[in-house]
């Protein structure tokens, strides 16, 4: 039988996101990785990826072309999926343009997540320009949003943050167990990674420590409360190591709420779903999910607290692979095509 192929182009391909997305669909049966993408004025273009990436040496080796947004008709000539891991500003630009060329467009930045007055004034710095865009983009929290995901041609895959915040929460949000008028308190460790790949020296070998940062600011806190349906206190802290995102999640539960309905409710939101693990009378730990699709839960309950645990890779779960779990979904593929 012929499989049926799929062509697919990458821009912002030279970043750590870009990069793990390359290296997924150059495994993916039915997707052809047909083109990686950068500025007009990148250091990088002309060189080949794996020249960047040494890992992805004879994976990998297409070359890094740059994108003028007067080049956009002829690069979507003949293809269906375009994946933007480019900064939200980048994204807010290219994605309708890409839209008009009848691409499915997934944006792995945070330009078309949140639909609220105000909010990408004051937490991205820029007025949104396409709010009937915004009204329309599914956000592609794919355990849980898999039935809008199919149907929509513009994906915002959810932040780092916020995938591992909202897998350890929707399900006791969805069972009705947390204590009314009370907010989950969300603690989050990222490695260096989640600042992308660009110098700083906030990320720079020598500063990186362990430190609380954008505290009551940060974008993803408004990302959280309006997926999740609940406001919480959010806490990034950046790590001295390069990937993944252990989050501890404090909740009071409502009076009566026994560790058995705690159970229940991460079953039944997760029994069916592979790339979410639920750990059994343990913890999760970062080695077991950095460079894996996965995300990992455990929780303990103490009378009415409950204090849970989430941990994934932020280029992965986090980004790339979450973005490729929504294609799969959109076209109809097995969910874990290309990532297990
Ligand atoms: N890192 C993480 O853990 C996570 C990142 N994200 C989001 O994913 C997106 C990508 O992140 P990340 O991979 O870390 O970022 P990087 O900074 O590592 O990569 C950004 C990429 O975009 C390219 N780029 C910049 N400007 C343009 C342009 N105008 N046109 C085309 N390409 C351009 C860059 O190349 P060049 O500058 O050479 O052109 C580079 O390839 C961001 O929106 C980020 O917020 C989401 C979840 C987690
Ligand atoms: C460690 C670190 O700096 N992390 C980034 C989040 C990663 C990211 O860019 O994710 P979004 O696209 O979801 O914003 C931050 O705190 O802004």
């Amino acid at each position: 039988m012929e499989l049926l192929m799929l062509k697919a182009i990458i821009v912002g391909a030279s970043g750590y996101t870009g990069a793990e997305l390359a290296n997924f669909l150059v495994r993916h049966p039915h997707i052809e990785l047909a083109g990686l993408y950068v500025s007009p004025g990148s250091l990088d273009k002309g060189k080949k990826l794996s020249a960047l990436y040494g890992h992805l040496l004879g994976v990998v080796d297409l070359p890094l072309q740059p994108l003028g947004n007067a080049d956009i008709k002829t690069v979507c000539a003949d293809i269906d999926i375009v994946i933007l891991a480019t900064a939200h500003e980048v994204s807010h630009d290219l994605v309708p343009l890409f839209l008009a060329q009848n691409t499915a467009v997934f944006d792995l930045s945070g330009a078309f997540r949140v639909q609220e007055a105000g909010f990408y004034d004051k937490f991205y710095g820029f007025t949104h320009q396409y709010p009937a865009l915004l009204e329309k983009a599914v956000y592609g929290l794919a355990e849980w949003n898999f039935e809008a995901v199919k149907k929509t041609d513009l994906i915002a895959v959810p932040g780092c943050y916020t995938t591992a915040s909202l897998t350890a929460l929707k399900p006791l949000v969805e069972a009705g167990l947390i204590k009314d008028n009370t907010k989950p308190t969300i603690n989050a460790t990222s490695g260096a990674s989640g600042t992308g790949r660009k110098a700083s020296l906030a990320s720079s070998f020598c500063e990186v420590s362990l430190q609380p940062y954008g505290v009551f600011t940060h974008r993803h806190k408004p990302e959280i409360d309006q997926h999740l349906g609940m406001p919480v206190v959010f806490t990034p802290h950046l790590g001295s190591f390069k990937r993944g995102i252990l989050a501890s999640i404090n909740v009071q539960l409502k009076a009566g709420v026994t560790a058995q309905q705690v159970n229940q409710a991460y079953q039944n939101a997760y029994a069916d779903k592979p790339l979410v693990r639920l750990m059994d009378g343990t913890y999760p730990a970062l080695k077991n999910v950095v460079g894996t699709p996965f995300c990992d839960l455990g929780w303990a309950v103490d009378g009415e607290d409950l204090v849970a645990f989430s941990a994934i890779d932020n280029l992965l779960k986090g980004a790339s692979s979450q973005a490729i779990q929504c294609i799969n979904l959109r076209f109809g593929f097995a969910i874990t095509t290309s990532l297990l």
